[in-house]
């Protein structure tokens, strides 16, 4: 039978909580902050029935499948009161670690702007499923709207499904990765069939009819029309084939210029988990740079970007693990500034070290505000200050926020040198 609840606040995966009449907490998705409902109570999962007093911040969602897909979990809250939220996420993950700091209101970011999307390609009962998995779900949903991507690739769905129609077989599921560059669309296939001649063939062709500008099946290329571009003058980025990329352009651009504005004035300067060199190409036009990154493609990709960028000074290439191996006090020494911007498991081990060294400035950059926040405990306790804190909201309507935070180093005695980068 269902119960009334009153939702008292919300997880940090945006599903409201409430208490049970026998006080137990229970989790229950699509409703906000001080509405009255009934939930149907399954452990501590609460599926909602109906609305007895809605908030007045409650608003129609923006997409047809709200509710059903996996993607969205808050586009029924006023912008104003869901970025609210995404801060106080912030707030709350720092506070977690002992941390008390100002943090500033979230950068928003536009719907339609996703422009690298994951879908998964399912075949059951003949037809080719184009879509994502559905909430708590592992069955795909076949989306007919997607108010989080850019048109480019919203107005594809169909001709992605039919150039995937080949190779994905009855009963199985592949994965579509699609990066909406300006040659085209940049598009991944993996776990699907190895294609043979005559697929070739007919990708060859249903590929090359202007909108798409490669295609990779499990990394091989099998057609390239144009080179995928990203271009931002007098940068031009190159995508790796299903490889790491910040989802949305304009929340790039406004990571990028914070980190620029973080490391201020002096060089050389130290990327971390440069990728394809996001952050890397924008400072290098100030400083030389030293980039550091695990994956051996995203450093080809990089190279590529330095030989096709202008006015960009010297940067060096590193590839290395940085978990298994982070760089130690001694080689940080020659920088003025380091930025990190890690995978969500954060930077534990390179953050030890970076606490022991005496680099001025530290930019860290996560997709994670609790592993930053962890990561930004051990800099303070090795004698960092924090000195800003900028969500961004690069995951609309999820429960995910991406954060830049600055330090500079604040330990007595420390002083600042100024070292060639050989
Ligand atoms: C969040 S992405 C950031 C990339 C880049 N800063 C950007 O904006 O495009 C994290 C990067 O860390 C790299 N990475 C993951 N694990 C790593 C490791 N153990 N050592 C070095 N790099 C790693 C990934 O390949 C990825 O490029």
């Amino acid at each position: 039978m269902a119960e009334t609840l009153t939702i008292t606040s919300l997880g940090h995966e945006g599903d409201g909580i409430a208490e049970t009449a026998s006080g137990q907490k229970v989790f229950v998705p699509f409703t906000l902050p001080g509405e009255v409902v009934t939930a149907e109570i399954e452990g501590e999962r609460g599926h909602l029935v109906s609305i007895v007093r809605p908030s007045p911040d409650r608003i129609d969602p923006a997409c047809k499948h709200f509710t059903v897909c996996g993607g969205c979990a808050l586009q029924h809250w006023a912008p104003e009161r869901y970025q609210a939220w995404k801060r106080e996420l912030v707030v709350h993950a720092f506070a977690q670690r002992g941390i008390e700091t100002e943090v500033d209101p979230v950068v928003p970011v536009a719907p339609h702007t996703r422009r690298r999307a994951v879908f998964t390609l399912a075949r059951d009962d003949k037809a080719l499923v184009l879509g994502f998995n559905k909430r708590d779900s592992h069955d795909v949903l076949a989306i007919e709207e997607c108010p989080l991507l850019v048109p480019e690739i919203e107005n594809r769905r169909d001709k992605l499904a039919a150039l995937a129609n080949r190779l994905v077989d009855q009963g199985k599921r592949a994965r579509m990765t699609v990066v909406s560059t300006d040659t085209g669309l940049d598009v991944s296939l993996e776990g699907a069939r190895k294609p043979g001649r005559a697929d070739y063939e007919a990708l060859g062709r249903a590929a090359t009819d202007g909108s798409i500008c490669r295609l990779t099946v499990d990394g091989a290329e099998i057609v390239m029309s144009r080179v995928p571009e990203l271009r931002n003058d007098p940068i031009v980025l190159y995508p790796s084939p299903g490889g790491f990329l910040q989802a949305t352009a304009p929340s790039e651009k406004s990571m990028a210029d914070l980190v620029d504005a973080a490391v201020g004035k002096s060089g050389p300067v130290l990327d971390l988990f440069s990728g394809i060199g996001t952050f890397t190409l924008k400072l290098a036009r100030r400083f030389p740079v030293l980039a550091v990154e695990g994956e051996a493609r995203l450093l080809q990709a990089l190279d590529r970007s330095m030989r096709f960028s202008k006015n960009i000074k010297a940067v060096t290439m590193r590839r290395r693990d940085l978990f298994l191996n982070p760089m130690a006090p001694p080689e940080l020494k020659p920088f003025q500034a380091v930025v990190f911007d890690p995978p969500r498991a954060g930077a534990k081990a390179q953050a030890e070290m970076l606490a022991k060294s005496a680099v001025p400035r530290i930019v860290g950059v996560s997709c994670n505000a609790a592993t930053l926040a962890r990561d930004a405990r051990i800099l303070i306790d090795g004698g960092y200050r924090l000195t800003r804190v900028t969500p961004v909201d690069q995951f609309l309507w999820s429960g995910h926020i991406e954060v830049v935070a600055t330090f500079e180093l604040a330990r007595k005695g420390s002083t600042t040198r100024r070292v060639k980068l050989s």
